[in-house]
């Protein structure tokens, strides 16, 4: 378990991280997602040991893991700029981690030659295409076999099918060792597969840290066409959140149980009602882009 309290870091003096505090459960696939310089890859070098925060405490297994090397040794990342000796290929990689990593696994190391058939392994890393450099960081990272893996914008510059065969070799360490595995991406779609937990992080703080099923059943999304050209007076204790209107039909974000909204709306008859949940990406929008953060009043 990955625990953060009220952590801040000043560059310069200029704020990165302002009381940032998060939790990341064992075994959890979590989302990190933010606006360009809200502080993901900050708290992400804190969480792999490379920072020192100002002020706060980074915890993973019960232990800081700043100058801690027992508690990095079940970290493994792969950066948003990769990093290799100059000259090393993933072949000399992989023997240095496995002095590195107790768990370091050479068997499978092997085995997943095949899910990287273009990876050439006695090619200097930095000769590599940059979506061959993921492919053989993924695969490094894979047989380091760690308790915790922390990934920064990590498919990118990967192509779609081997995206979804990174998601599905991570997903199966999650469900058969417990890996936990913090992720920071700009892709929500992606993210919205994958993770089952997601923190929105703005200015330095968390703004919102949810599962995505307890966002879900917050809030709806609800399309409705009335048969009458106006719409209905809607009570005023039906929490709605946002309103547009294409032709006849209109959308309603509304906060509440979906199911209770719904069975409410249904009421006054409409032609077309449909709820549907709220996508990542709307979320992030409403939270970060919205003018009244409706989201954030959603889940508080
Ligand atoms: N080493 C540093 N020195 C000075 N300022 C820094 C340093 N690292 C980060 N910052 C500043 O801290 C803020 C947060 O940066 P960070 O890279 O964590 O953002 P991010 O959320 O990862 O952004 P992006 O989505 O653009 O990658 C930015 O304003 C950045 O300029």
């Amino acid at each position: 378990m990955i625990k953060v309290n009220n952590v801040t870091k000043s560059f310069d003096g200029f704020r990165a991280l302002d009381g940032l505090t998060m939790t990341v459960e064992q075994g959890s696939i979590y989302g990190l997602v933010g606006p360009n310089g809200a502080g993901k890859s900050t708290i992400l070098r804190h969480i792999m040991g490379v920072y020192r925060p100002d002020s706060g405490s980074i915890l993973v297994d019960g232990q800081p893991v700043f100058e801690n090397p027992a508690v990095k040794a079940k970290i493994a990342v792969i950066p948003d700029d990769l990093y290799y000796f100059p000259s090393a290929s993933t072949r000399d990689m992989a023997r240095f981690y496995r002095g590195m990593y107790p768990a370091f696994d050479g068997k499978r190391y092997e085995a997943l030659r095949e899910a990287f058939p273009d990876v050439d392994d006695k090619q200097p890393i930095r000769r590599l295409s940059k979506g061959m450099q993921k492919q053989s960081a993924f695969w490094l990272a894979l047989c380091c076999q760690p308790q915790v893996l922390v990934l920064d914008e990590p498919v990118d510059g990967l192509d779609p099918v081997m995206r979804r065969q990174v998601w599905s070799l991570l997903m199966g360490d999650v469900a058969q060792r417990g890996t936990t595995v913090l992720v920071s991406s700009h892709n929500l779609r992606e993210l919205e597969d994958v993770c089952d937990h997601v923190g929105i992080l703005s200015h330095g703080k968390v703004l919102l840290e949810r599962s995505l099923t307890d966002l879900q059943d917050n809030v709806v999304k609800l399309q409705v066409a009335f048969p009458q050209p106006e719409p209905p007076q809607l009570p005023d204790d039906l929490n709605i959140l946002h309103t547009s209107q294409i032709g006849r039909v209109f959308t309603y974000i509304v906060r509440g149980n979906p199911a209770d909204i719904k069975a409410r709306m249904a009421a006054y008859q409409p032609l077309l009602l449909e709820a549907l949940p709220l996508s990542l990406e709307e979320i992030f929008i409403y939270e970060l882009g919205g003018e009244d953060y409706a989201v954030r009043d959603i889940v508080l």
